[in-house]
């Protein structure tokens, strides 16, 4: 039987669904491959996968989609894993280097940057052989995912996105959803949910699947828990609508 492709998320956020898909029946269906969410986006638009966790930010590249599960990487107030980090108070940043491994964090700092602080910073796509720990004075990174947990401690100021976005709009944050761009069986959806249902509910044990971790597993549960929320319910669908308008008005 053909198994159908899924790109899930690389980082510690999305080990309970990867959990969950992994102990479900849904799991003889599919291969569940792991990239980082700039590549889930890719390898969708390129057809070389069925399913993708989708960063928000990449939804503008796909004239057609379905998002095919009321589970989501989001937040509510502060999520700790994106960050504007830098040296510099935020109104004296001239330069923002942004992470190449997103595509929705790096939208929504230039949201907040022009309706919230009012700067008007260069923006530079970070590569992948950059050293954040060079960046000069007046200079910031944004980085998401896993990565923050150890960069967060080399800078003086670490922005979390979520909460400044949460403070400037009083709305939840979305940062990917379950999509695809195929029309597939009802019923690997209802197989995919229930798996992805197992997972949020099964974060200890997803926490101890997954490595290498990089804090200790009680903040890791505690990150989980607290910073990331699993349900696409209707604020995070307004936040989402809200994000593509606010995105559209970019200068
Ligand atoms: C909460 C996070 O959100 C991530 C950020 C994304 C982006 O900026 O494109 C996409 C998916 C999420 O994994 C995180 O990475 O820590």
């Amino acid at each position: 039987m053909k198994k159908y492709k899924v790109s899930a998320i690389s980082y510690l956020n999305t080990a309970p669904f990867a959990y969950g898909l992994k102990h479900s029946p849904v799991f003889n269906k599919i291969e569940l491959l792991y990239d980082y969410p700039a590549e889930c986006a890719r390898k969708l638009s390129s057809n070389q996968v069925d399913l993708s966790l989708l960063p928000v930010g990449a939804l503008s590249d796909f004239s057609s989609f379905d998002i095919v599960s009321n589970y989501c990487i989001g937040s509510i107030g502060k999520v700790r894993s994106v960050a504007l980090m830098s040296n510099s108070n935020i109104n004296d940043i001239k330069r923002i280097y942004l992470d190449y491994q997103s595509r929705t964090s790096v939208i929504l700092v230039k949201i907040l940057c022009q309706n919230v602080w009012n700067i008007t910073p260069d923006f530079i796509p970070l590569k992948p052989s950059d050293n954040y720990k060079l960046l000069k004075e007046y200079e910031a990174i944004v980085l998401i995912g896993d990565r923050v947990f150890d960069a967060e401690n080399h800078f003086a100021y670490v922005v979390d996105l979520s909460n400044e976005w949460f403070n400037a709009y009083g709305l939840p944050f979305v940062f990917a959803v379950w999509a695809t761009t195929k029309r597939l069986p009802k019923e690997l959806i209802e197989e995919l949910n229930k798996g992805l249902k197992l997972g949020v509910n099964s974060i200890e044990k997803a926490v101890d699947e997954f490595s290498p971790l990089s804090i200790s597993r009680e903040a890791a549960i505690t990150y989980l828990k607290q910073n990331i929320s699993y349900t696409l319910d209707d604020e995070k669908f307004k936040a989402i609508k809200l994000f593509q308008t606010l995105s559209a008005k970019l200068n």
